[in-house]
């Protein structure tokens, strides 16, 4: 168990050491602190400097202005990147999943901050806010220039009905406009609640007065509001996006404003950020109907506050076991951590261990042939939701041996995806009579046969309970000794005989026996790893059936 630097045990992820390069609230780094975990907090980090340091730190804490880019994650050994707000577009996910990477975000907490921005805008743009305080700055009273529309009675669309559209809707209700919107995951009924009608996209953009956009930008939402799109809209409508540059394509509106097709666009946000060197964003900035802020959509003091703090507490939590809240890339990791399911995750490891030496060929303890797929069953109400991480914490231990590359909960199914033969996961409430509450079993199937292991958590601690046919009690940790035998007098101190003319100190033992007693099969644990000879001079024991050295350290 790693110990942080105030003492106080760290019985989650090991998190010594955190880089913050964006401008966050201090309490992130107070909170941090006091959880004894050591901040460098810096404002902006050059990229080729970032990839240079990265890898003397285990966590990075970033905003929007920080690319945490593939280069950057293979460079270090980062068990979490923090985004301290939404958008994560800026962290190449897969890369970090593969990295073994969790990326957390703080959802929620600048959700207020952006949709009071979108209105903000929306209200400045329909009535000339900015632009006319910066003719009066000049000594122009342009009254003319500022003449502009009502909100009442007109008709926006949302585009995105998540937590900041649905918080921009409630506010346009208050100003009597009709809200109408899209979302691909949206039932109609549920937008109903929110009273907002919804619609398929085309109908949004023919019917809308306002557009804005609450999505993510991905593949499918780049390019979105475009030319085609622009066809489709009201003449004179107005844009606002809060929400990610490249959701609209700057060259399209550019044209669309200059064709009198949009009659005003506010834009937070920009296709490069900062937007200065884009030629295209660039005259969109200067250009009279458009009105735009340096991406300041979560920046109040208020949503500050919220996502320096849950950034935070969301670290410290992952370090003590707690709830991965936030999980971006691994969504089913959320409790893989808590004290609960932790020794599960350490059993299903030990499982995927064995199941990595005796894969190949291996008559004694699995099979002598190829093997066809290979199952798991997660029984018992405390870990039969977790049938994927115990699956990916099989794929853990499997691939500790077969390959050279740091393989963890996040990134094994990456790896698994290599292997000829298919691993199964099964969710189950416990049906069969042992006298366990959860029970996790591991099926290894070939042409020929089935070989299954069986193994629970005592007191916090793996153990297998079956293996095959054989009833066992044994603790799958260090330097294991398998072996079976007749049940005939004797094999037992002569195995313990080997051991000590070869040094092996014998730490456990357990046994047990087939269900007709005639063979009984014995785990013994010892203290350092067991040499050939050993295993030839064991195998040389009158009775003695098999035997097999596994290493589960
Ligand atoms: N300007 C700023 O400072 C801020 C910008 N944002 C941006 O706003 C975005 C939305 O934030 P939230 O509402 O909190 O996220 P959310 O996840 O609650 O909502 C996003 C919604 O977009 C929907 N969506 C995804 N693809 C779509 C598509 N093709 N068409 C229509 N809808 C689609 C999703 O189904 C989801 O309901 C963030 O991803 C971020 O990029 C967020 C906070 C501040
Ligand atoms: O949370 C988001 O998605 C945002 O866009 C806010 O970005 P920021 O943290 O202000 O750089």
């Amino acid at each position: 168990m790693a110990v942080a630097t105030n003492g106080e045990p760290q019985q989650g992820m090991e998190v010594r050491k955190v880089l913050i390069s964006d401008p966050i609230n201090p309490l992130c780094v107070k909170i941090l602190n006091d959880a004894g975990i050591e901040v460098d907090a810096r404002d902006k980090v050059p990229m080729d400097e970032l990839v240079k340091i990265i890898s003397d730190y285990d966590a990075l804490i970033v905003r929007s202005g920080t690319t945490v880019t593939a280069e950057v994650l293979a460079a270090g050994n980062l068990k979490i990147v923090g985004r301290a707000g939404t958008g994560v577009d800026n962290i190449d996910l897969d890369a970090a999943t593969k990295a073994g990477t969790i990326v957390l975000n703080t959802p929620g907490g600048n959700t207020v901050s952006a949709a009071e921005h979108t209105c903000a805008m929306l209200q400045s743009l329909c009535r000339f806010i900015p632009q006319s305080n910066e003719k009066l700055r000049a000594g122009k009273f342009d009254r003319k220039g500022g003449m502009g529309v009502e909100l009442h009675g007109k008709t926006i669309g949302i585009i995105g009905l998540g937590r900041i559209g649905r918080e921009v809707a409630k506010r346009m209700q208050a100003f009597d406009v009709k809200t109408i919107g899209y979302d691909p995951i949206m039932p109609k009924n549920v937008a109903a609640k929110f009273n907002i009608e919804a619609m398929d996209l085309d109908a949004v953009f023919a019917q809308s007065d306002f557009l804005t956009i609450h999505t993510p930008l991905t593949p499918q939402t780049k390019g979105l509001l475009g030319e085609d799109a622009f066809k489709k809209c009201k003449k004179g409508f107005r844009v606002v996006n809060c929400a990610r540059g490249g959701i609209i394509d700057e060259e399209a509106l550019l044209i669309a404003l200059n064709d009198g097709v949009c009659a005003g666009a506010a834009l937070d946000v920009f296709q490069e950020e900062p937007p200065m060197d884009s030629p295209i964003s660039s005259k969109l900035i200067a250009h009279p109907l458009v009105i735009a802020t340096p991406h300041l959509g979560a920046s109040t003091k208020d949503a500050q506050v919220k996502v320096a703090v849950e950034i935070a507490e969301s670290i410290v939590r992952a370090t003590r076991g707690g709830a991965l809240v936030g999980a971006v890339n691994a969504p089913k990791l959320v409790n893989a951590f808590s004290p609960e399911i932790k020794p599960y995750v350490a059993l299903a490891t030990k499982m995927g261990l064995i199941v990595s030496q005796v894969l190949g060929g291996d008559a004694f303890l699995a099979t002598n042939s190829t093997i066809q797929s290979i199952s798991l069953f997660a029984k018992g109400d405390l870990i039969k939701d977790m049938a994927d991480v115990l699956k990916n914490a099989l794929l853990t231990g499997l691939m500790s041996k077969l390959s050279d590359d740091p393989v963890n909960l996040i990134n094994a199914h990456h790896y698994a995806k290599d292997l000829d033969f298919q691993i199964n996961a099964t969710g189950t409430d416990k049906i069969d009579d042992l006298p366990y509450k959860n029970v996790l079993s591991v099926s290894i199937d070939s042409a020929d046969s089935t070989h299954t292991y069986e193994g629970v958590v005592v007191a916090g601690a793996p153990h297998l309970i079956t293996i095959n046919n054989f009833e066992i009690g044994a603790k799958p940790n260090g330097h294991v000794l398998f072996y079976s035998n007749y049940n005939t007098p004797g094999v037992l101190g002569k195995v313990a005989g080997v051991c000590g003319a070869h040094n092996l100190n014998i730490f456990d033992f357990n046994m047990g026996e087939e269900n007709n007693k005639k063979v009984h099969m014995s785990v013994l644990n010892v203290e350092s790893p067991v040499t050939q000879e050993a295993l030839k001079d064991i195998q040389a024991i009158d009775g003695v059936l098999g035997v097999r050295y596994l290493d589960l350290e």
